[in-house]
Protein backbone atom coordinates (compact mmCIF):
# COMPACT_ATOMS: atom_id res chain seq x y z
CA UNK A 1 0.00 0.00 0.00
CA UNK A 2 1.56 3.29 -1.07
CA UNK A 3 1.49 6.18 0.86
CA UNK A 4 3.16 9.62 1.17
CA UNK A 5 3.08 12.42 4.52
CA UNK A 6 0.21 14.76 3.57
CA UNK A 7 -0.79 17.78 6.07
CA UNK A 8 -4.52 15.51 7.00
CA UNK A 9 -6.21 16.31 4.66
CA UNK A 10 -8.73 14.28 3.42
CA UNK A 11 -8.69 13.54 -0.60
CA UNK A 12 -11.24 11.68 -2.63
CA UNK A 13 -10.41 10.96 -6.38
CA UNK A 14 -13.33 11.32 -8.94
CA UNK A 15 -13.19 8.81 -11.60
CA UNK A 16 -15.01 9.97 -14.62
CA UNK A 17 -16.25 7.24 -16.40
CA UNK A 18 -19.51 8.08 -18.25
CA UNK A 19 -18.19 8.33 -21.55
CA UNK A 20 -19.39 6.44 -24.60
CA UNK A 21 -15.79 5.99 -26.46
CA UNK A 22 -17.00 6.87 -30.11
CA UNK A 23 -13.37 7.43 -31.21
CA UNK A 24 -12.68 4.16 -30.38
CA UNK A 25 -15.73 2.36 -33.42
CA UNK A 26 -16.50 -0.17 -30.81
CA UNK A 27 -19.68 -1.42 -29.89
CA UNK A 28 -18.51 -1.52 -25.62
CA UNK A 29 -17.79 1.96 -23.99
CA UNK A 30 -13.76 1.77 -24.16
CA UNK A 31 -13.57 2.42 -20.35
CA UNK A 32 -14.63 -1.75 -19.86
CA UNK A 33 -12.39 -2.93 -22.60
CA UNK A 34 -10.24 -5.83 -20.93
CA UNK A 35 -6.84 -5.47 -20.52
CA UNK A 36 -4.13 -8.08 -19.20
CA UNK A 37 -7.44 -9.76 -17.08
CA UNK A 38 -9.14 -6.50 -15.91
CA UNK A 39 -11.30 -3.69 -17.51
CA UNK A 40 -9.52 -0.25 -18.22
CA UNK A 41 -11.85 1.03 -15.53
CA UNK A 42 -10.78 -1.63 -12.88
CA UNK A 43 -6.94 -0.75 -13.64
CA UNK A 44 -7.53 2.68 -13.17
CA UNK A 45 -9.57 2.52 -9.86
CA UNK A 46 -7.49 -0.04 -8.10
CA UNK A 47 -4.37 2.23 -8.77
CA UNK A 48 -6.23 4.50 -6.85
CA UNK A 49 -7.55 2.15 -4.47
CA UNK A 50 -3.99 0.99 -3.40
CA UNK A 51 -2.87 4.27 -1.92
CA UNK A 52 -4.04 5.45 1.67
CA UNK A 53 -3.87 9.04 1.02
CA UNK A 54 -6.58 8.57 -1.12
CA UNK A 55 -10.16 8.14 1.34
CA UNK A 56 -13.05 7.32 -1.21
CA UNK A 57 -13.25 7.02 -4.88
CA UNK A 58 -16.67 8.08 -6.75
CA UNK A 59 -16.59 7.02 -10.13
CA UNK A 60 -18.97 8.32 -12.54
CA UNK A 61 -20.96 6.23 -14.87
CA UNK A 62 -23.08 6.98 -17.70
CA UNK A 63 -26.89 6.27 -16.93
CA UNK A 64 -27.15 3.65 -18.90
CA UNK A 65 -24.08 2.07 -18.08
CA UNK A 66 -24.30 -1.93 -17.67
CA UNK A 67 -21.50 -2.81 -16.72
CA UNK A 68 -19.92 -1.46 -13.57
CA UNK A 69 -22.08 -3.56 -11.10
CA UNK A 70 -20.96 -6.63 -12.29
CA UNK A 71 -17.43 -5.73 -11.82
CA UNK A 72 -15.99 -5.95 -8.06
CA UNK A 73 -15.15 -2.77 -7.59
CA UNK A 74 -18.42 -1.92 -7.25
CA UNK A 75 -19.07 -3.44 -4.03
CA UNK A 76 -15.70 -2.08 -2.45
CA UNK A 77 -15.95 -0.36 0.48
CA UNK A 78 -14.13 3.15 -0.73
CA UNK A 79 -15.60 3.23 -4.10
CA UNK A 80 -18.82 5.04 -4.59
CA UNK A 81 -20.92 5.74 -8.00
CA UNK A 82 -22.84 8.56 -9.44
CA UNK A 83 -24.37 9.31 -13.15
CA UNK A 84 -22.34 11.63 -15.01
CA UNK A 85 -23.64 14.21 -17.67
CA UNK A 86 -23.52 15.43 -21.37
CA UNK A 87 -19.89 16.24 -21.19
CA UNK A 88 -17.11 15.46 -19.17
CA UNK A 89 -17.19 18.95 -16.84
CA UNK A 90 -20.82 17.72 -16.22
CA UNK A 91 -19.80 14.20 -15.08
CA UNK A 92 -16.87 15.45 -12.90
CA UNK A 93 -19.65 17.95 -11.18
CA UNK A 94 -21.99 15.33 -10.72
CA UNK A 95 -18.89 13.62 -8.60
CA UNK A 96 -17.50 16.51 -6.71
CA UNK A 97 -21.45 17.37 -6.34
CA UNK A 98 -21.36 13.68 -4.18
CA UNK A 99 -18.14 14.41 -2.16
CA UNK A 100 -19.23 15.83 1.64
CA UNK A 101 -16.51 15.82 3.54
CA UNK A 102 -12.70 16.34 1.70
CA UNK A 103 -10.22 18.53 1.27
CA UNK A 104 -8.80 18.14 -1.74
CA UNK A 105 -10.07 16.25 -4.85
CA UNK A 106 -7.92 14.29 -7.56
CA UNK A 107 -9.75 14.16 -10.99
CA UNK A 108 -8.01 11.12 -13.16
CA UNK A 109 -9.61 10.36 -16.82
CA UNK A 110 -10.87 6.17 -16.32
CA UNK A 111 -9.30 5.44 -19.63
CA UNK A 112 -6.11 6.50 -18.31
CA UNK A 113 -5.06 3.06 -17.01
CA UNK A 114 -0.86 3.81 -17.16
CA UNK A 115 -0.84 6.26 -14.50
CA UNK A 116 2.66 5.34 -12.34
CA UNK A 117 2.98 5.83 -8.95
CA UNK A 118 5.90 8.12 -8.92
CA UNK A 119 3.66 10.45 -10.70
CA UNK A 120 0.46 10.19 -8.27
CA UNK A 121 2.87 10.97 -5.51
CA UNK A 122 3.64 14.27 -7.18
CA UNK A 123 0.62 15.68 -8.03
CA UNK A 124 -0.46 14.40 -4.48
CA UNK A 125 2.37 16.67 -3.03
CA UNK A 126 0.94 19.64 -3.87
CA UNK A 127 -1.73 19.27 -1.27
CA UNK A 128 1.46 20.36 1.24
CA UNK A 129 2.77 22.69 -1.38
CA UNK A 130 0.02 24.77 -2.78
CA UNK A 131 -2.98 26.32 -1.85
CA UNK A 132 -4.71 26.12 -5.73
CA UNK A 133 -3.31 22.60 -7.07
CA UNK A 134 -2.45 21.71 -10.58
CA UNK A 135 -2.38 18.88 -12.74
CA UNK A 136 0.56 16.57 -14.47
CA UNK A 137 1.47 17.28 -18.02
CA UNK A 138 3.98 16.57 -20.48
CA UNK A 139 6.29 19.10 -22.40
CA UNK A 140 4.79 19.59 -26.19
CA UNK A 141 7.77 17.71 -28.01
CA UNK A 142 6.13 17.14 -31.48
CA UNK A 143 6.54 20.12 -34.10
CA UNK A 144 2.93 21.33 -34.13
CA UNK A 145 1.00 22.66 -37.31
CA UNK A 146 -2.17 24.32 -37.52
CA UNK A 147 -4.59 23.47 -40.84
CA UNK A 148 -7.74 25.50 -41.84
CA UNK A 149 -9.25 22.39 -43.41
CA UNK A 150 -7.25 19.24 -41.76
CA UNK A 151 -5.35 18.62 -44.65
CA UNK A 152 -3.15 20.82 -45.61
CA UNK A 153 -0.72 23.03 -43.37
CA UNK A 154 -1.16 26.21 -42.87
CA UNK A 155 1.24 27.32 -40.34
CA UNK A 156 3.74 26.13 -37.48
CA UNK A 157 2.48 26.81 -33.77
CA UNK A 158 5.74 27.31 -31.69
CA UNK A 159 5.84 24.70 -29.66
CA UNK A 160 8.17 26.81 -26.76
CA UNK A 161 6.29 26.43 -23.65
CA UNK A 162 3.59 24.48 -24.60
CA UNK A 163 2.49 21.30 -22.85
CA UNK A 164 -0.02 18.54 -22.94
CA UNK A 165 -2.29 18.58 -20.47
CA UNK A 166 -2.83 14.76 -18.82
CA UNK A 167 -4.79 13.44 -15.38
CA UNK A 168 -4.81 13.04 -12.57
CA UNK A 169 -5.62 16.83 -11.97
CA UNK A 170 -5.46 17.51 -8.17
CA UNK A 171 -7.12 20.95 -6.23
CA UNK A 172 -9.24 22.21 -3.48
CA UNK A 173 -13.15 20.48 -3.62
CA UNK A 174 -14.97 23.92 -2.81
CA UNK A 175 -12.63 26.00 -5.17
CA UNK A 176 -12.89 23.21 -8.01
CA UNK A 177 -16.71 23.33 -7.56
CA UNK A 178 -16.65 26.55 -7.67
CA UNK A 179 -14.74 26.98 -10.51
CA UNK A 180 -16.74 24.25 -11.90
CA UNK A 181 -20.16 25.91 -11.53
CA UNK A 182 -19.15 29.11 -12.68
CA UNK A 183 -17.88 28.05 -16.44
CA UNK A 184 -20.55 25.67 -16.93
CA UNK A 185 -23.08 28.73 -16.16
CA UNK A 186 -20.92 30.56 -18.48
CA UNK A 187 -21.98 28.24 -21.34
CA UNK A 188 -18.18 27.97 -22.04
CA UNK A 189 -17.22 24.40 -23.40
CA UNK A 190 -13.68 23.21 -21.65
CA UNK A 191 -12.01 20.07 -21.65
CA UNK A 192 -10.22 19.73 -18.21
CA UNK A 193 -10.70 20.95 -14.73
CA UNK A 194 -7.84 23.20 -14.96
CA UNK A 195 -9.72 25.33 -17.51
CA UNK A 196 -12.13 26.22 -14.69
CA UNK A 197 -9.21 27.35 -12.36
CA UNK A 198 -8.36 29.82 -15.05
CA UNK A 199 -11.22 30.69 -16.18
CA UNK A 200 -11.84 32.34 -12.41
CA UNK A 201 -8.12 33.91 -12.85
CA UNK A 202 -6.06 31.04 -10.67
CA UNK A 203 -2.81 29.60 -12.13
CA UNK A 204 -2.74 25.76 -11.36
CA UNK A 205 0.80 23.92 -11.05
CA UNK A 206 1.96 21.94 -14.29
CA UNK A 207 3.77 19.11 -12.51
CA UNK A 208 5.92 17.43 -15.77
CA UNK A 209 4.72 13.67 -15.50
CA UNK A 210 5.34 10.65 -18.16
CA UNK A 211 4.32 10.39 -21.37
CA UNK A 212 3.77 6.81 -21.03
CA UNK A 213 0.58 8.27 -19.18
CA UNK A 214 -1.69 8.23 -22.17
CA UNK A 215 -5.67 8.56 -22.37
CA UNK A 216 -6.99 5.35 -24.24
CA UNK A 217 -9.07 7.55 -27.23
CA UNK A 218 -8.16 5.37 -30.83
CA UNK A 219 -8.14 2.31 -31.37
CA UNK A 220 -4.23 2.31 -31.87
CA UNK A 221 -4.02 3.07 -28.05
CA UNK A 222 -4.99 -0.84 -26.68
CA UNK A 223 -1.76 -1.98 -27.87
CA UNK A 224 0.40 0.21 -26.39
CA UNK A 225 -1.83 0.05 -23.01
CA UNK A 226 -1.08 -3.65 -23.51
CA UNK A 227 2.18 -3.88 -23.45
CA UNK A 228 2.58 -1.07 -20.98
CA UNK A 229 0.15 -3.35 -18.50
CA UNK A 230 1.96 -5.99 -19.40
CA UNK A 231 5.63 -4.97 -18.60
CA UNK A 232 4.48 -2.65 -15.36
CA UNK A 233 1.58 -5.40 -14.10
CA UNK A 234 4.18 -7.22 -11.80
CA UNK A 235 5.14 -3.83 -10.67
CA UNK A 236 1.59 -2.51 -10.13
CA UNK A 237 0.14 -5.71 -8.80
CA UNK A 238 3.27 -5.29 -5.90
CA UNK A 239 1.76 -2.08 -4.34
N1 LIG B 1 -19.85 13.00 -20.70
C1 LIG B 1 -18.67 12.42 -20.38
C2 LIG B 1 -17.64 12.28 -21.35
C3 LIG B 1 -16.44 11.67 -20.99
N2 LIG B 1 -16.30 11.21 -19.72
C4 LIG B 1 -15.07 10.54 -19.33
O1 LIG B 1 -13.97 11.43 -19.47
C5 LIG B 1 -12.78 10.67 -19.79
C6 LIG B 1 -12.06 11.27 -20.99
O2 LIG B 1 -12.99 11.47 -22.02
P1 LIG B 1 -12.84 10.86 -23.49
O3 LIG B 1 -11.51 10.23 -23.72
O4 LIG B 1 -13.30 11.89 -24.46
O5 LIG B 1 -13.91 9.66 -23.44
P2 LIG B 1 -15.22 9.53 -24.32
O6 LIG B 1 -16.03 10.79 -24.25
O7 LIG B 1 -15.86 8.25 -23.93
O8 LIG B 1 -14.60 9.37 -25.79
P3 LIG B 1 -15.20 9.93 -27.17
O9 LIG B 1 -15.00 11.43 -27.10
O10 LIG B 1 -14.33 9.26 -28.20
O11 LIG B 1 -16.65 9.52 -27.21
C7 LIG B 1 -13.24 9.24 -20.04
O12 LIG B 1 -12.87 8.43 -18.94
C8 LIG B 1 -14.74 9.35 -20.20
O13 LIG B 1 -15.42 8.18 -19.75
C9 LIG B 1 -17.31 11.35 -18.76
O14 LIG B 1 -17.16 10.92 -17.62
N3 LIG B 1 -18.47 11.97 -19.12
C1 LIG C 1 -8.89 15.85 -19.32
C2 LIG C 1 -7.98 15.49 -20.46
O1 LIG C 1 -7.66 14.11 -20.43
C3 LIG C 1 -6.72 16.32 -20.36
O2 LIG C 1 -5.95 16.12 -21.53
C4 LIG C 1 -8.64 15.77 -21.83
O3 LIG C 1 -8.93 17.15 -21.94
C5 LIG C 1 -9.91 14.98 -22.01
O4 LIG C 1 -10.41 15.31 -23.29
P1 LIG C 1 -11.56 14.39 -23.91
O5 LIG C 1 -11.92 14.98 -25.24
O6 LIG C 1 -12.69 14.44 -22.91
O7 LIG C 1 -10.96 13.03 -24.02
Amino acid sequence: MNTINLLHSRIFAVIPAAGIGSRMLLNIPKQYLKIQGHTILEHSVNFFLSHSNISKIIVVLNKKDVFFNTLPISSHPRVFSVFGGRLRIHSVLSGLLAISNADWVIVHDAVRPCLNINDLNKILSLVNTSAIGGILATPVSNTLKYSTNNSEIFSTINRNRLWNALTPQCFPLKLLTFCLKKVIDSGINITDESSAMEYCGYFPKLVQGCSSNIKVTYPEDISFVNCYLKSKFHERSSI
